[in-house]
């Protein structure tokens, strides 16, 4: 097991008990030396596979590690607690529900839902939600409770923040009401129950004696605290990790934490593993060069004894769709060459990206699968079906209760839905409890939905949770209204799916057949002074878990089925992946880095590391892909070529288009612009871009592409793109200081500076 091995990985995996930080770059092998260490602790009996609790960053991560697991020993990896931190907290949570002051059926609202039930809060307290922004209030109490932090506890320093504060207390009680649970607050809940249940806490400290972390970077201040609560005194934290991946510091993450870890718990014990094994040289000396550029790394070195490989291709398109069928045409050569589609990955900054290269994949029939993004669990019909499926196991589940109640519809208005609101309000009390109190007709079509749903609940119990699923998506009506929709095909095709998934669920989650509970004998071997009474998570219901699994998985459905797929994905969701070939596309000033990020050095640094995440996803050979125009949110832009190009050395590029002009640099205010004309746009089929021009008169002023300007608020910047005419025209402006930035020429006071 550990022959393969390099000195400093086997050091790693072999190290004996107490805290280690493996801080090492990418590709280096630290999910593996984090695998391999937990079939090692297992192999060589220093701990039980029950004993240890590893925290990865994806579910599909998860399922990974216990398939290697697996195919390393034959033991039974079913009571492993292996999960991200949502998953483990969701376990603790269901185990312990009564203590955390939770209803046994507790539901997970996953972001939208959280959404939909501020807006709700808001509407039902006569909140105006322009003062308060339901986005804005949902940012602060889930910042706040990122920090630990209940509305006790949030510092009221002026009046909004003081309103705030009463939002998010209102916030909570309802939620208490619902049964339901966001999740940020399941870290909150579950860190607030180890630390004030002492029987608890000492419970799970005797058990997780091996406590093992990846991508531990991306971590956020409460998820250390909980890592540090459950690790007490005696347990080993062994975390894996390489700052210059941090991602998600818009999330919360703290890249401090590294260094607090090595600080409070790893003193001295820090490996470094230098040799990466997975990309070719010109690849990794990309990535190594281009992080570089950033500050106040940890540093590390990486080298491979791969050899060179092939320079990275470099294409540059008039337009996004030509980018995107370029990209398409590649990729048949690729296959045409023997490559596999699901070698193949397509990484893309920003979301809105990726409908063009559907488009032009779908249209070339190769099958692809979007990974995170459109997810499944997310479609309309789906969070329908979940909505009933939650109702029958808790009726008192508000957000599912308003998303169904009309859905099929049967005349139920939202008037009647606004006073069975007002009266749930005044009495406190869920909707489905209300129900009596609404008069007349309306009263009756309400108490008739309470009773399908009351039906189907008697009519599913004791089913097997695939006939449960596949009766509730019959019995609800959706089957039936969408075969009157033209377009609802698809979505009964995917009401399927839902039916399939439960299957594939229940065989996964070993629920198939076996009374639940009966499937876990294992836990009356975790002997423990506390006994099985602490440890009932796997008494679950079925659907419980099926419904916390679509909450907390949505997406990983897609990847899995796409083993012969091209797989795109965001830069964001690829972390910790591998492919033969990766395509990183829109290689341009605005998209990546992204516009909103290059206002401050701090962002523009982190724009550098998912940059580097997504090199160093890439095996053999990697592609960067721009446009010259591209439309996005409805606008045609001419963006510059993406400074991160120009801070890859020249002898690591190929360019396959000829390379004219000069990259953004980022530094200098000299406009870099020595392209050729933008003034002809070929091939850009179907959507013509809005009035592109490379000149604009507007006033007595002659704006155009590469001048410099000033502007009052933003200093000197370059005009990037402009469009439009007239009182319509606007340049998209990148300032040296603030950022890119859109302005109406007409409005915005602008002088030229030179050009
Ligand atoms: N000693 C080794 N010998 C051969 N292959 C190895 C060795 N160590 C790691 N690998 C392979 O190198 C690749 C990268 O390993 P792994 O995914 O564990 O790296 P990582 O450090 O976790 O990367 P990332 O930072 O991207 O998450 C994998 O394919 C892995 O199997
Ligand atoms: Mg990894």
């Amino acid at each position: 097991m550990i022959d393969k091995l390099n000195d400093p990985q086997r050091e790693a995996v072999t190290l004996p008990p107490g805290h280690a930080l493996v801080l090492a770059g990418a590709g280096s092998g630290k999910t593996r030396v984090l695998t391999t260490r937990m079939a090692w602790l297992i192999q060589t009996r220093q701990s039980s596979p029950l004993g240890i609790l590893a925290v990865t960053f994806t579910n599909k991560a998860a399922r990974e590690m216990l398939a290697r697991i697996s195919a390393i020993m034959p033991i039974d990896t079913r009571g492993m607690w292996i999960g991200t931190f949502h998953g483990l907290c969701n376990r603790l949570l269901r185990a312990h529900f009564r203590d955390a002051g939770l209803p046994q059926a507790f539901q997970i609202l996953d972001t939208a839902d959280q959404f939909a039930a501020i807006k709700r809060l808001l509407k039902a307290n006569n909140i105006d939600d322009e003062k308060y922004p339901p986005r804005d209030v949902q940012r602060f109490i889930n910042c706040a409770k990122e920090e630990g932090q209940r509305p006790g506890d949030v510092e009221a320093y002026d009046s909004f923040r003081r309103r705030m504060i009463e939002i998010y207390t209102l916030y909570e009680a309802q939620c208490q009401r619902e049964g339901v649970v966001d999740f940020p607050e399941l870290l909150l809940r579950a860190f607030e129950l180890l630390s004030r249940n002492e029987p608890i806490r000492n419970h799970y400290q005797r058990r997780f004696r091996h406590i093992l972390v990846d991508e531990f970077q991306d971590t956020n201040n409460l998820q250390y605290r909980w890592l540090t609560l459950l690790a007490g005194d005696g347990a080993s934290v062994f975390a894996v990790g390489d700052d210059d991946q941090s991602i998600y510091a818009f999330r919360g993450a703290n890249v401090g934490n590294m260094a607090d870890f090595e600080r409070d718990f790893a003193r001295g014990a820090v490996i470094r593993l230098e040799q990466n094994y997975r990309s070719y040289g010109h690849i990794l000396d990309a990535a190594n060069a281009l992080i570089s550029h950033n500050t106040g790394r940890l540093g590390k070195n990486l080298w491979t004894e791969q050899g060179a490989g092939e320079q990275i291709r470099v294409v540059e398109q008039p337009t996004d769709f030509a980018e995107a069928q370029w990209i398409v045409d590649e990729i048949r050569s690729l296959v045409a060459e023997g490559r596999s589609r699901h070698e193949i990955a397509i990484l893309y900054r920003s979301n809105a990206q990726s409908r063009v290269i559907e488009h032009a994949l779908f249209s070339s029939a190769i099958p692809y699968k979007v990974y995170g993004g459109l997810r499944f669990f997310e479609r309309q019909e789906i969070k329908h079906a979940l909505a009933y499926l939650r109702l029958i196991s808790n009726p008192d589940d508000d957000t599912s209760w308003v998303r169904v109640v009309n859905f099929p519809p049967r005349g139920i208005g939202a008037r009647t839905i606004e006073s069975l609101m007002d009266q749930a309000r005044t009495y406190d009390t869920s909707l489905a409890a209300s129900v009596a109190r609404v008069p007349g007709k309306a009263g009756s079509n309400l108490a008739q939905f309470l009773v399908s749903i009351s039906q189907m609940a008697e009519a599913t119990r004791g089913l097997p949770l695939p006939e449960l699923v596949e009766h509730v998506i019959e019995h609800s009506g959706l089957i039936a209204h969408y075969k009157l929709d033209k377009e609802g095909a698809d979505r009964i095709e995917n009401l399927n799916e839902l039916v399939t998934a439960a299957t594939v669920f229940a065989i996964e989650e070993h629920f198939d057949g076996l009374p639940a509970g009966e499937s876990v004998q294992w836990v009356s071997s975790a002997t423990d002074s506390m006994g099985d009474s602490l440890t009932p998570a796997e008494n679950i219901s079925p659907l419980a878990s099926f419904l916390s699994h679509a909450a907390l998985e949505a997406g990983d459905n897609q990847a899995q089925a796409g083993q012969q797929a091209v797989q795109l994905m965001t830069v964001h969701a690829a972390k910790g992946l591998e492919f033969d070939a990766v395509f990183i596309t829109g290689m341009e000033e605005g998209l990546f880095p992204h516009e909103n990020s290059v206002l401050e050095p701090s962002g523009l640094e982190e724009e550098r590391r998912l940059m580097y995440v997504a090199i160093t996803r890439a095996r053999e050979r990697l592609y960067f892909s721009l446009a010259q125009s591209r439309m996005l949110h409805g606008q045609t832009r001419y963006p510059m070529r993406s400074r991160f190009l120009s801070e890859v050395p020249d002898q690591h590029l190929k360019w396959l288009t000829p390379k004219q002009q000069v990259a953004f640099d980022g530094h200098g205010s000299e406009p870099r612009w020595a392209g050729a004309s933008r003034a002809s746009i070929p091939n850009r089929p179907s959507v013509a871009p809005r009035s592109p021009t490379t000149g604009v008169l507007v006033g007595s002023q002659h704006f155009r592409i590469g001048q410099g300007v000033s502007h009052g608020r933003f200093g000197e910047g370059t005009i990037i793109g402009l469009s439009g005419s007239g009182l319509e025209a606007q340049a998209q402006i990148q300032f040296r200081d603030a950022g890119t930035k859109t302005l109406a020429l007409g409005i915005a006071k602008l002088d030229i500076t030179h050009g």
